[in-house]
């Protein structure tokens, strides 16, 4: 049977007021290659890619039909089989403080063709897409996003934040572990079969992580074109334990080799253990004839500068917002995660586009489960947080403390010390970390 959020029909609201407009909002027949492959020419296009190769086209064709795929599309222009915007959706898993994971509206390839922008298109999408999660009961939805000033307008908080690192590996001589077991080079199809066991096992300890689907696996392990110079030039490790266990892995490729020293990008590297993330790093700084190790995507609190003599040999050089996060059932959201500290608080949010407003008493028990209920007289007195759909997105997985945005004046208090109660509550002893895009 085909699931609901594949199946449920176009938003109604949002198909009317396109049309208003000459334009057509539809669900795309992901069996149809032709309509599908019309779909990702303009997706590619939206991200400013170049025509996807033949191989590309028959990954994705292959690939993205798990996903509700929705055009829009302006029969008056020159060449109108291809849609003027794209988005995608999916429901996903997103874990949640307390090694627990939520269902999670994920919302992707949003593109409006540059002749079309402007015209509220991109609204229509999003609204459509949180009316739709919303009615299929999904209690957050959630996007990986280019720019930060697109998507708070729709409710959407900035709930993960990334840091790229660069190490200087001439200066970063290894204090840290030695673990007993050993790093092993295998081939990229290799790693497709043990990855994703791995990443599993990684996901559910660190809020803000998200499943993997196969087509991601094989364009991160640049299976999808092979023959490509970026793909051959991947190389692939594994950690396995003194039992023989696998329990990380490294995907990377040298480059700059013009000239020696050359500089390694870690495309991605997952550590389901302390030790597999220790060997890991050591054996990509001990790599002879390079010189800079560049990482794009990591966690704001890694422990890595702390495995050097030289603890400068490695740093952030940027941090930015990576998943942001738009609560859609309050209650649903709310009890979903486990909290750092029992005691009971009060939360009254504002949502303009009306899914999650509502004033709820969240009560935390010593295993930390919240009950959520609407909040009446006998909850005076208790700690109370005035904020955002917005807000609450932001403090949701607990990385940014509410204490914080009430200093930058967004959240407002009960009474004085009000959020930096709330804040024991949403403490996440790991920092949230998603490590990819989506
Ligand atoms: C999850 C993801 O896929 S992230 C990827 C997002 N997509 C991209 O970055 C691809 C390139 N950009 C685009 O395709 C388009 O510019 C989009 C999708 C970002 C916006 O599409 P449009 O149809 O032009 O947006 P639309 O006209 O609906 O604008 C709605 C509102 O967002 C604002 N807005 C739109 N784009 C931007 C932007 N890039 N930065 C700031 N504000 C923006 C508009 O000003 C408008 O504001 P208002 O409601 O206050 O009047």
């Amino acid at each position: 049977m085909t699931p609901i959020y594949l199946s449920a029909a176009v938003d109604a609201l949002s198909a009317a007021r396109l049309r208003e407009n000459g334009l057509e909002l539809r669900l795309v027949d992901t069996t149809d290659a032709a309509e599908l492959g019309s779909w990702l020419q303009a997706e590619f296009r939206g991200f400013h890619e170049g025509e996807p190769s033949a191989e590309e086209l028959a990954a994705d064709l292959d690939g993205v039909t798990f996903r509700r795929t929705t055009g829009v599309w302006d029969a008056t222009i020159a060449e109108p089989e291809l849609p003027v915007a794209t988005v995608s959706s999916w429901p996903m898993q997103l874990t949640v403080p307390g090694e627990r994971s939520v269902e999670a509206w994920a919302v992707s390839s949003v593109t409006v063709a540059p002749t079309h922008r402007r015209r509220g298109i991109a609204r229509a999408l999003l609204e459509a897409e949180l009316r739709t999660a919303a009615a299929a009961g999904v209690p957050l939805a959630m996007l990986t996003v280019t720019e930060a000033t697109i998507y708070g307008r729709y409710g959407f908080g900035a709930a993960t934040l990334t840091a790229p690192h660069t190490i200087d590996s001439r200066r970063a001589r290894w204090i840290g572990p030695t673990p007993a077991g050993r790093v092993h080079f295998v081939s990229p199809a290799n790693l497709l079969a043990d990855g994703p066991a791995i990443v599993e096992r990684m996901r559910l300890a660190v809020p803000g992580e998200v499943e993997r689907w196969p087509l991601w696996w094989k364009k991160m392990l640049g299976l999808v074109e092979p023959t490509s110079a970026s793909s051959r030039a991947i190389r692939t490790v594994r950690y396995d334990d003194e039992n023989g266990v696998a329990q990380g892995f490294a995907v990377f490729s040298v480059r700059d080799k013009e000239d020696y020293p050359a500089g390694l990008t870690v495309k991605h590297l997952v550590a389901a253990s302390d030790d597999a993330y220790a060997a890991l790093w050591r054996f990509l700084v001990e790599i002879d004839l390079v010189g800079d190790i560049t990482v794009p995507l990591r966690s704001v609190d890694e422990p890595l500068p702390w495995l050097f003599d030289d603890r400068r040999a490695a740093h952030k050089v940027d941090e930015r917002d990576h998943l942001w996060l738009r609560i859609l059932d309050l209650e649903g959201a709310l009890e979903a995660r486990r909290y750092s500290a029992p005691g009971s608080f009060v939360l009254e949010v504002a949502d303009p586009l009306g899914f999650a407003s509502g004033t709820v008493l969240v009560r935390v028990g010593d295993d930390g489960a919240a009950r959520v209920s609407p909040a009446d007289a006998s909850a005076d007195g208790i700690p109370r947080l005035s904020l955002t759909v917005n807000d609450l997105a932001t403090i949701y997985l607990g990385g940014v403390r509410a204490s914080v945005l009430h200093r930058a004046g967004r959240v407002a208090e009960g009474r004085p010390g009000d959020a930096q109660k709330v804040d024991a509550a949403f403490r996440s002893p790991v920092a949230p970390f998603t490590s990819i895009w989506f």
